[in-house]
Order: structure tokens, then C-alpha cells, then sequence
């Protein structure tokens, strides 16, 4: 690049900034009085962002999550997530739609995903495999990417070794099928990494930002998952789209109900946060900047959340934000002693050291935090509760087929890993298997000898993290919002 090429570069790219940042000023200015909405005391003091006081059905409050959360969690998961470790997720983007014929394309270019090169992928990720088999939890130590030579047995008595295995190949195949049935007994979502048409998308290339999706498509996806919500008294027969979500009627369904729909809105809210804080401000032709001009709209923000275009609900949505956020950061601290025990293994020495540091430092954040989501208050009144829970692991793996239905791609990579990060983060907080491995105290054993029953796979441990990553962004943007409408 020339020197005068550079200058040019550099003047367009300052002027981005800067048309962002007018952006922003206008909308303040313009918003200044008609955002400040009245607080309980009646003062003119808030912006219906400004949330305060406790997220319900919780024991914490929003301002120790956006103090926790800014200070600590997101400055971290900003430099964890940008390891080759967590970058590369596996991910079958052309599952058919299995409820109606895919009819819709995104409009804009921005919907794409652009695939990662081979050579990208480190060794130790590809060539590893991502098998749920019941060594899973074993196959990124690096003992497990040295192959074992034969020699090792060559003074084993074969003959007094014998061992009679006359089991047909259909049964040990029957078997497999019952391990990983009983394997996915736990799960809250489907996982499809093992599927053909699966592939690796780096997601760095790929940042979750303004697609322009939108329209019937997108609000059926929408309204198909919160429908998922009817546990038994079904609403089918409504046209209402509003009446798929309840918030007014939040107080009189149960507690397993409400965070279900808690947690739906908050995912919903987290989606919709970023496409506002990485919006197209300027889609600009300039070969220089191919693609285009991107920042925080305010306007569409106020638009998407503020109390008198949402009929009063928006700062409800964004509480549930908080909500989702405190169940995922409970899952983290649940799993942190068997999330110490993984190596993080990419095959590139330092940087598989750096993670295993930083995740441990991660971790023990995590578990400092003092009013973590109480995840025994679900599920907890009898047999009732066990059917609830079956119901429950139903509809969220329902959500995760609702996903293969979104027309648009990279809403859909987001919106599958997002999923399969919740359903991961649900599966710990209810697996017994944790419950039964952790009371055993085996991650505490300087070396794991018998199966630990419990394990995740590579790509649920990157969903759990970049999902969370993506609610801890969205709090961290909402204060930037804040500050703006202040
Ligand atoms: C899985 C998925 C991923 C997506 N990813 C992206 C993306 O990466 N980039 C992008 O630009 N677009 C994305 N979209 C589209 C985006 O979420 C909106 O659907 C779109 O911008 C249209 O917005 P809308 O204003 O019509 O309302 P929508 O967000 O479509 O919401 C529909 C209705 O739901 C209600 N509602 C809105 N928010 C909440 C909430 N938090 N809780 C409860 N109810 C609520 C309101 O009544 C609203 O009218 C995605 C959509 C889906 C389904």
C-alpha cells in the first residue's frame, strides 16, 4: 500500500468514526427529554434502560450484574474468546428446515458466512474429531493424539488374555446407539456437529451484527419458539402474536413457566442488543471500506426497547437479559471444577497454556460472584416436576430444530450457538451425572482414572462460552447505550 493510499485509507476511516459518533450525538440530543422516563419515586432522573432494583426470581440486582459483569467477566471472556480454541465452531448450517419449506433469503449481503480455510483450523481440533463416544472427554489431552504403536503389546499373552467376544457387530452397533441415547438423555438441545453437512465457521469472520433479517420469516421463527412456552394450556388457535408473550401475565403462571419465557426474551433481547450496538450506519460502495461503516444506532435501540413502543414492555425484555445471564453464569460456576480438568487442547503449546491460565483465573471470578441463580427453586415440587423437566428438554430441543428454519445464515450460525450454549449451560445445572460425579469428589482426584460419567464435547464447551460471551456483550453495550441517553 502507497503512503498516500495509507493517508486516504486513514481519513475514511476516521471519518467512520466520526459520522458514527454524530450519529450517536443527534440521537442524544434529540432523545434527551423523550427517553428520561419517570422512576417509581416519580423523579425525572432515568432512561428506560437504566433498570434498578432486583431481576426477580432471583437474589441479586442489576447494578452488582453490571458492576460484576463490566468489570470483570467481560474483559476477560474478550480475550478468552479470541483464542483458536474458541473461535471455531462446528455447526451444520444446511440442516432442512423440518416444519415448512425454507422461503425466505436474507436480503442484504451482510447475511453470509464466510467459511474458514482449512489451514486455519488447528491440528489438534481437526484432526481429533468432535465424537460424542464415551471417551469424549479424553480426546483434547495430548495423550490422546499419540497414537499408540503396537509394540506396546507385545509381551501380552494373547492366549491367556482371550477374551471372549463373540458379540455380533449389530449388537456392539446396538450398543453404541444405547450409549449415546443414554448420553443424550441429559441434553437440552440437539447437537450437529457429527452430521455430514457440518462444517467449521471461524467466528471472528463472522461477528453477530445487523443482517437486516427481519419480516414474516423472521417472526415466525420468533413466535414458533415462544410458543414453545405452552406447557399444556395450548394458545394454538390465536392469530395474536402478542399473546404468545405473557409479561403481564408473567405473576400468574409457575416458576418453571416464567423462566422458561424469561430466558426465551432474554435470548431475544441479547440478539437484538447487538444488532443495535453493530448496526450498518452507512452502507459506503468505497472499495476502501467494502464493508460498510458499522456502530451503535440509538434510535433503533430506543425503538426496539423503549416503553412507549413497546406497549410498556421493553425494559421487561431487557431485565430478562439479566435473567438468561444469571442462569448461564450459574452453569459456569456448576461445571468449574470439571472445567479445570479440560486442557484446551489445539495443539499449539503456548497459547493451549494461556487458555488453560486464563480459564482457571476465568473460573475463579465466576465462582467469587455472591447471589448466583438458585437452579434447585425449578423442579423441585415431586413427580410433577419430573415430567416438567422432560417437557422442558422437549422444547428446548424443539427451539434448536426451529433454528435450521431461520432464512437468513449467519443469524442462523448465531442463533444455533446461542441455543446449544443454553441447552449445554441447562444440561449442567440438571444432570445428575454432574451432581453424582462432583459429590464423588472425582474432579478434585489428581488424575482421572475411572469414567467420569459426565463430559461435554469441544463444541459444547465453545457454545456455553461464546454464548455467554454474547449476554455479557449485550450488558457491556447496554451501559454504553446508557451512557449515551443519560
Ligand atoms: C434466531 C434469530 C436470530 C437473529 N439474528 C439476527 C442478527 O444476527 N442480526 C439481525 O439483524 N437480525 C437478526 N434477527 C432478526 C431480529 O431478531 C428481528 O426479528 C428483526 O430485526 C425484526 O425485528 P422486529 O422489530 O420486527 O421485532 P422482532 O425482534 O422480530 O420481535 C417480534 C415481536 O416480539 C416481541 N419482542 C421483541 N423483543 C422481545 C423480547 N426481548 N422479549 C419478548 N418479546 C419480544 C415484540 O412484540 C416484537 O414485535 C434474528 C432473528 C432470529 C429469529
Amino acid at each position: 500500500m502507497t503512503t498516500s493510499w495509507k493517508v486516504r485509507r486513514n481519513v475514511l476511516a476516521t471519518s467512520g468514526v466520526a459520522l458514527a459518533f454524530l450519529v450517536l450525538l443527534y440521537w442524544t440530543d434529540l432523545t434527551g427529554g423523550y427517553f428520561a422516563a419517570l422512576d417509581d419515586a416519580g423523579t425525572n432522573k432515568n432512561c428506560f434502560c437504566e433498570l434498578e432494583g432486583s431481576i426477580n426470581d432471583c437474589s441479586c440486582d442489576v447494578d452488582t450484574v453490571d458492576h460484576f459483569n463490566n468489570m470483570k467477566v467481560y474483559p476477560r471472556l474478550q480475550s478468552l474468546l479470541v483464542k483458536n480454541f474458541f473461535r471455531f465452531y462446528k455447526v451444520n448450517l444446511k440442516q432442512e428446515c423440518p416444519f415448512w419449506p425454507d422461503d425466505s433469503r436474507c436480503a442484504i449481503r451482510f447475511c453470509q458466512v464466510e467459511n474458514c480455510e482449512e489451514q486455519a483450523i488447528p491440528d489438534g481440533i481437526k484432526d481429533s474429531g468432535e465424537h460424542r463416544d464415551r471417551s469424549s472427554s479424553y480426546k483434547y489431552t495430548k495423550e490422546a493424539q499419540v497414537e499408540r504403536s503396537c509394540s506396546d503389546a507385545e509381551d501380552f499373552n494373547s492366549a491367556l488374555g482371550f477374551l471372549d467376544t463373540s458379540i455380533s457387530d449389530q449388537a456392539h452397533k446396538e450398543f453404541e446407539l444405547w450409549a449415546k441415547h443414554d448420553e443424550a438423555e441429559e441434553d437440552f438441545c440437539i447437537v450437529d456437529d457429527q452430521d455430514v453437512g457440518a462444517q467449521y465457521v471461524d467466528l471472528l469472520l463472522n461477528p453477530e451484527r445487523y443482517t437486516g433479517y427481519k419480516g414474516d420469516s423472521a417472526h415466525r421463527i420468533w413466535k414458533s419458539i415462544y410458543l414453545e412456552n405452552c406447557f399444556g394450556d395450548s394458545k394454538e388457535t390465536s392469530n395474536e402474536f402478542s399473546s404468545y408473550m405473557p409479561h403481564r401475565d408473567l405473576h400468574n403462571v409457575c416458576l418453571e413457566q416464567r423462566a422458561f419465557y424469561r430466558i426465551i426474551s432474554g435470548l431475544h433481547s441479547s440478539i437484538n442488543i447487538h444488532l443495535c450496538s453493530k448496526y450498518l450506519l452507512s452502507e459506503t460502495k468505497d472499495f476502501l471500506d467494502p464493508q460498510g461503516i458499522w456502530g451503535p444506532n440509538v434510535m433503533e435501540f430506543k425503538q426496539r426497547f423503549s416503553p412507549e413502543t413497546t406497549g410498556g414492555a421493553g425494559p421487561h425484555w431487557l431485565r430478562n437479559l439479566y435473567f438468561i445471564y444469571l442462569v448461564e453464569l450459574r452453569a459456569l460456576a456448576k461445571a468449574a471444577p470439571y472445567l479445570r480438568r479440560e486442557e484446551y487442547y489445539t495443539g499449539i503449546e503456548e497459547e493451549d497454556e494461556e487458555v488453560k491460565l486464563a480459564m482457571h483465573d476465568m473460573l475463579s471470578v465466576i465462582e467469587s460472584f455472591q447471589s448466583h441463580f438458585n437452579e434447585n427453586a425449578l423442579f423441585s415440587s415431586g413427580i410433577a416436576s419430573i415430567k416438567f423437566k422432560n417437557d422442558y428438554k422437549e422444547k428446548f430441543r424443539n427451539i434448536s430444530r426451529i433454528m435450521d428454519c431461520v432464512g437468513c445464515d449467519k443469524c442462523k450460525l448465531w442463533g444455533k450457538l446461542q441455543t446449544q450454549g443454553l441447552g449445554t449451560a441447562l444440561k449442567i445445572l440438571y444432570s445428575e451425572k454432574l451432581n453424582f460425579a462432583t459429590e464423588s469428589g472425582i474432579w478434585d482426584q489428581p488424575q482421572i482414572e475411572t469414567d467420569p460419567i459426565f463430559r461435554l464435547s469441544r463444541t459444547e464447551i465453545v457454545a456455553l462460552f461464546n454464548a455467554f460471551g454474547r449476554l455479557s456483550t449485550s450488558i457491556y453495550e447496554m451501559e454504553n447505550f446508557r451512557r449515551v441517553l443519560r
